[in-house]
């Protein structure tokens, strides 16, 4: 049994980037940028007013003055002159501020009588001019790798990049296997269940942002796991769930071995998810999880979501601990890293954690209810309430 830590650098050795592929902006949301771009615009193109209200020249700007409206600059349409001493053009929000225009005044400050204006009592200091450029200027650069989000997607767009070189999306295969496994809305036999982890893992990837593949369920014998791994073999990531354990049926790990997989580990000191295994078959990753729902689940966020992220090239992909206090007591931990299914709830500074009474691998409604992995390192004394612990939020 090796330490989680040491079973993460492993899985990780065994991904690398994958290849890149341009997508159009309108698509690019959740996808990881490659490279970093460029501006091709300055932003804003030109001196805008930010507001509606007339452009004047600095030394006019004085309660009483009255100038005269020689002409109207709006959004996407300028004013094609300059503005002297004593003149004023009607602006609006959005539009070039014409030669000479220093402030914007107002519609609120001023009269307005025919062509004259004649500014208030009360001025603003502000001079309501967007500098050209302000925003970002052609050739500033977005950084990469980075996850697209909405905002970048404004950003990008203003910056009139309308494609994008983004990582392709890591194609995971999911393999359930035994012959206990029937696919949801089929009627299990007297000594079957229904396969609840393959759905839910895929639905993991891919909103880490891989492509998911469920394979057909393999039975327990070595031509199913043949056939059913043989339709994975454009993969990047082949994670099979369940014939990972000691048991004579738990043929997973042999036949990958059989098939020429080159095995980093089986066995980690965890739980749940002793059984975990990994290694590499020919170009293919391999992450052999354990078949109770809730250790699959607990080891796809620990191993399979950094591979994914680490495919994507997203730097430090590994999980992020997060502080909060205990809720309760905890008694002592044995050997194994424990991830204990757990509640947060509101403290002040940090959340308070409480671990969730049962913490059986098999129970689905539990990990429903949990909204964090409460982390009891190994050999860890007991805790008291208050104590600071570390967890994972799902
Ligand atoms: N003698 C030992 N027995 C077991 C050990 C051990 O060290 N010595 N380890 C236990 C631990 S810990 C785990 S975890 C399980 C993992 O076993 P496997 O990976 O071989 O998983 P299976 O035996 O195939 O299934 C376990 C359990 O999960 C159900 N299952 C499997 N796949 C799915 C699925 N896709 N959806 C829903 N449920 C699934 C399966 O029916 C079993 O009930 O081994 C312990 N045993
Ligand atoms: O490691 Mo098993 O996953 O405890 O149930």
């Amino acid at each position: 049994m090796i330490p989680v830590a040491e079973a993460l650098a492993r899985v990780l050795a065994l991904v690398a980037p994958v290849g890149v592929e341009r997508v159009p902006l309108r698509a690019a949301r959740g996808r990881v940028l490659a490279e970093p771009v460029a501006a091709r615009l300055t932003q804003p193109p030109f001196a805008a007013s930010a507001m509606d209200g007339y452009a004047i020249r600095e030394a006019d700007h004085e309660t009483g003055r009255v100038l005269a409206v020689i002409g109207e600059a709006a959004a996407g349409r300028g004013f094609a002159g300059s503005i002297g001493t004593g003149e004023a053009v009607r602006i609006f929000t959005g539009a070039p501020v014409p030669p000479g225009g220093e402030r914007v005044v107002l519609q609120e400050d001023v009269e307005r009588a025919g062509d004259r204006i004649t500014l208030g009592p009360r001025l603003e200091e502000g001079r309501n001019i967007r500098a050209a450029g302000q925003d970002f200027a052609v050739g500033d650069v977005v950084t990469a790798p980075r996850r697209i989000g909405p905002r970048d997607i404004a950003l990008m767009a203003a910056m009139n990049l309308p494609e994008l070189d983004v990582r392709r999306r890591p194609v995971v295969a999911f393999l359930s296997t035994g012959d206990e496994l029937v696919m949801p809305g089929e009627t299990p036999g007297p000594d079957q269940i229904v396969a609840s982890n393959g759905l839910a893992l895929a639905a993991m990837a891919e909103a880490e942002g891989a492509e998911a593949r469920v394979l057909p369920i393999a039975r327990d014998s070595e031509a199913s796991l043949r056939f059913c791994l043989s339709l994975a073999d454009d993969a990047d990531l082949i994670v099979t769930i369940g014939g990972a354990s000691v048991g004579d049926h738990d043929l997973v790990g042999r036949v990958l071995v059989d098939m020429g997989m080159a095995q980093a580990f089986w066995k980690i000191a965890m739980r749940p998810g002793k059984p975990l295994m990994a290694g590499r078959l020919a170009g293919q990753a391999v992450l052999g999880l354990p078949g109770n729902p809730v250790s699959s689940i607990v080891c796809a966020q620990l191993f399979m979501l950094p591979m994914i992220r680490a495919m994507l090239g997203l730097p430090d992909p590994g999980p992020s601990p997060r502080r909060a206090v205990l809720a309760e007591a905890v008694a002592a931990n044995g050997p194994r890293t424990h991830y204990m299914r757990a509640c947060l709830q509101p403290g002040e500074g940090m959340p308070a954690i409480r671990p969730m009474a049962r913490q059986d691998s098999a129970l689905l409604s539990i990990l429903a209810e949990a909204d964090a992995l409460l982390i009891r390192p190994s050999g860890d004394g007991p805790r008291a309430a208050g104590e600071v612990v570390e967890y994972l939020p799902f």
